[in-house]
């Protein structure tokens, strides 16, 4: 898709199925907060979010977690602003030391979860005591990098579709749609 076609780009947030409202996630980000409030209070986490994914609910999460916390992000992408995964690619590592220490990882979704299996192995190596990931949306579907990978915490389950909104994207545009929103046809 050439990258001026702003045509296109409205044309799939007009033709989209909204699979989430924006209260739907809105409560499901509210109920995570809740859980992870209640079992990492007293863990003193560094908490890092997923870039560019990660930023609506890194953003959103963290004002509702009820307990003294270190932020910070790292980037690693998969899909460059594509609809297809590929090998993982680091443009930013972690800049809070977190070795020692418990390590909470917020990013927007959960697909075939190489992404997180990779970011996961990675804080281990590098010292964390625990890690705990949570994110906004587990795709649910029989393809995951891992048996049984899955993420602490999750906001909400959703079909195999291409997904965009709330940080999620579609060639780069539309994280900011206000809502959980799956592209026609695909
Ligand atoms: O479970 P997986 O199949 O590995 O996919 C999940 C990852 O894909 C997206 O990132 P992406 O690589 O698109 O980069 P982005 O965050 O910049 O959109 C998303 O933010 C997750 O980090
Ligand atoms: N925007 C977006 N990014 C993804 N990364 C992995 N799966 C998806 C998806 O469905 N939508």
């Amino acid at each position: 898709m050439p990258k001026t076609d702003i045509d296109h780009i409205k044309k799939i947030y007009s033709e989209a199925d909204l699979l989430f409202s924006e209260d739907a996630v809105e409560t499901a980000i509210s109920n995570m907060a809740e859980a992870i409030t209640s079992s990492l209070a007293e863990r003193n986490p560094v908490v890092f979010t997923v870039m560019n994914g990660g930023l609506v609910i890194g953003g959103k999460l963290i004002t509702k977690l009820d307990f003294p916390l270190e932020a910070s992000y790292m980037h690693a992408t998969r899909y460059r602003n594509g609809t297809s995964g590929h090998e993982l690619e680091w443009k930013v590592a972690p800049m809070i030391d977190f070795n020692g220490r418990p390590v909470l990882i917020l990013d927007d979704i959960l697909d075939e979860g190489h992404t997180l299996a990779e970011i996961i192995d990675y804080c281990h190596k590098n010292g964390a005591t625990e890690v705990h990931s949570a994110v906004l949306v587990n795709k649910l579907h029989d393809r995951k990098a891992r048996e049984n990978l899955k993420a602490d915490f999750v906001g909400l389950e959703v079909e195999d579709r291409y997904i965009f909104g709330y940080g999620m994207d579609y060639h780069g545009y539309w994280r900011n749609a206000p809502g959980i929103f799956a592209v026609r046809g695909m």
